[in-house]
Parts: structure tokens; C-alpha cells; sequence
């Protein structure tokens, strides 16, 4: 299955929501529960979205998961999302709620990458490496001048150490390959508590349209976020505010 060729861009429903009766409910985090801002770990959580999650979840018995490019370290320590069902890294790990991460060991590959990255960002004020558990960020939403370099150098670093560049919202991240959040989605689907329910991926990233992909396959469907463009959505919410809303109305 692929994205839709010529979506009708202005016609992309609202989700109902019904549509949430009986779903296995996959959200995306930034630019989907939390607004995006100029730095990694200038993303704020605060109560009132933990609660939000958690009554939804609640709602749903369960079947809510949140499927992220961010660790499940960083979800956990820096956004509390501890009793929450994670899969971090765009798939490459998981963790369910008061139990330890499972995923590969980083790689010495990310190691590397991610000296190369901080050496190249040194005189470059603006620029920022991500350290992240299985892989290494490098964000250029303060100097967008340079992303051309950067995407050289990200394809340049790649090819040195077989790591896959994963594009993101103005950054460059190197991480091993093998998993993506359809495959996330696959997964979590198979077991309890996601099992039985219909799949739905809420998410604005382009790294999003592979869980979509994967819960239209399942059965269900994708909530697109944000700006529209070629997606395989059916459905489509404004911004953070309009996702926060939608969870708030569950039937
Ligand atoms: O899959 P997601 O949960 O959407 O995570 C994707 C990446 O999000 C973060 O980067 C993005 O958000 C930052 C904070 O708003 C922003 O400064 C940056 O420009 C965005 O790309 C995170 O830092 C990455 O590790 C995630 O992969």
C-alpha cells in the first residue's frame, strides 16, 4: 500500500469521535501532543496532558500507545511518561509501563557519528547535537542555513558507518535501521493491550505515514496533524490543540 497519489487536500475529514470506539489508539509525540519549539528538551509535559493520556487510555482499556523518534529514556525521564505503553526510536525499542526498555545495544557506529556531528557543530553556533539512546541527532532549527551541509554530511556519515539517515522537522538523524513505526505498530498489535482493538496513528511527521500505513493494513486508520500534504490519512486534525481537544470528547 502506498500514500494516496492525489489526496483531496481540502476534504479531509475531521476524525468523529466515534471513530475511537474500540481503537487501539497509536499517538505520535512532538508536533502532535506537544507543540514543536526550538530545542529538543525545551518540550514541556505538564499534569494536564498525563492526565489526558491517562483517561484515554482508561477509556480504551488499555490500548493506547505512544510511538516516537525519541528514546523511550527520554519519554520516561524527561516527559514522565512512565505508565504509559512506548515505542521509541521510530520503532527500533519498546517498553511497557513499569518494566525496563527492550531494544538492540547502541551501536559504536552512533558513536562515531555522534562525534563526527559534535565536531562539525563546534563553530557553529545554532546548530545541536541530540544525544539519543540508540542513535544521534543533528538538529539545525536555529541555523537553517546550514542544512544543506548538514544533509551532506549526514549522507557523508552514513555511508562511512551503515547507519540510516532518518529525516525528521529540520534535523538529520543517524540510527540503525530494521524497524520503522509501522513495524512498531505490527508489533504492538499482536499482543495485549493493543490486540483486538482497531489500530488508529495520530501523527504530523512524515516518519508517521508508516504507522498509518501499518494501521490501514491492520484495519484501521491514520489521523493526519497539521499542515495537509500527500498522506495516507483519512483524517485530519489542525494542530496539538485540536488533538488534545479530540481526545478530550471520547465517547
Ligand atoms: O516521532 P516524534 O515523537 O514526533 O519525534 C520526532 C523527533 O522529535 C524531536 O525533534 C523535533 O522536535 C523538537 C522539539 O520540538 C524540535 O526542536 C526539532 O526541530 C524537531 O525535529 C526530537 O528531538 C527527535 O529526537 C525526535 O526524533
Amino acid at each position: 500500500m502506498t500514500l494516496s497519489d492525489s489526496p483531496d487536500l481540502a476534504g479531509l475529514p475531521s476524525p468523529p469521535p466515534s471513530l475511537l470506539h474500540g481503537a487501539a489508539l497509536f499517538l505520535d509525540f512532538d508536533g502532535t501532543l506537544v507543540p514543536l519549539t526550538d530545542a529538543p528538551e525545551s518540550v514541556e509535559v505538564d499534569a494536564a496532558l498525563i492526565g489526558l493520556l491517562a483517561r484515554a487510555r482508561d477509556a480504551l482499556g488499555g490500548r493506547l500507545a505512544i510511538v516516537s523518534g525519541r528514546s523511550v529514556a527520554t519519554l520516561r525521564g524527561l516527559f514522565g511518561l512512565d505508565d504509559f505503553l512506548l515505542a521509541g526510536t521510530h520503532g527500533l525499542e519498546f517498553a511497557e509501563p513499569g518494566k525496563p526498555a527492550h531494544g538492540p545495544e547502541r551501536l559504536k557506529a552512533v558513536d562515531e557519528a555522534e562525534a563526527i556531528f559534535t565536531n562539525f557543530i563546534a563553530d557553529k553556533p545554532g546548530l545541536l547535537v541530540e544525544r539519543k539512546t540508540l542513535s544521534v541527532g543533528l538538529h539545525f532549527r536555529r541555523a537553517p542555513e546550514w542544512m544543506e551541509t548538514c544533509r551532506a554530511l549526514a549522507e557523508e556519515v552514513a555511508l562511512a558507518t551503515g547507519l540510516m539517515i532518518q529525516p525528521g522537522k529540520m534535523l538529520y538523524e543517524l540510527r540503525p535501521g530494521g524497524a520503522d513505526k509501522g513495524t512498531a505498530v505490527a508489533e504492538l498489535m499482536k499482543s495485549a493491550p493493543m490486540a483486538g482493538g482497531m489500530p488508529i496513528f495520530v501523527g504530523d511527521d512524515l516518519t508517521d505515514e508508516e504507522g498509518m500505513l501499518a494501521a490501514k493494513a491492520l484495519g484501521g486508520c491514520g489521523i493526519l496533524v497539521g499542515p495537509l500534504r500527500v498522506t495516507a490519512a483519512q483524517w485530519h486534525l489542525e494542530q496539538v490543540g485540536a488533538v488534545r481537544h479530540y481526545l478530550s470528547i471520547m465517547p
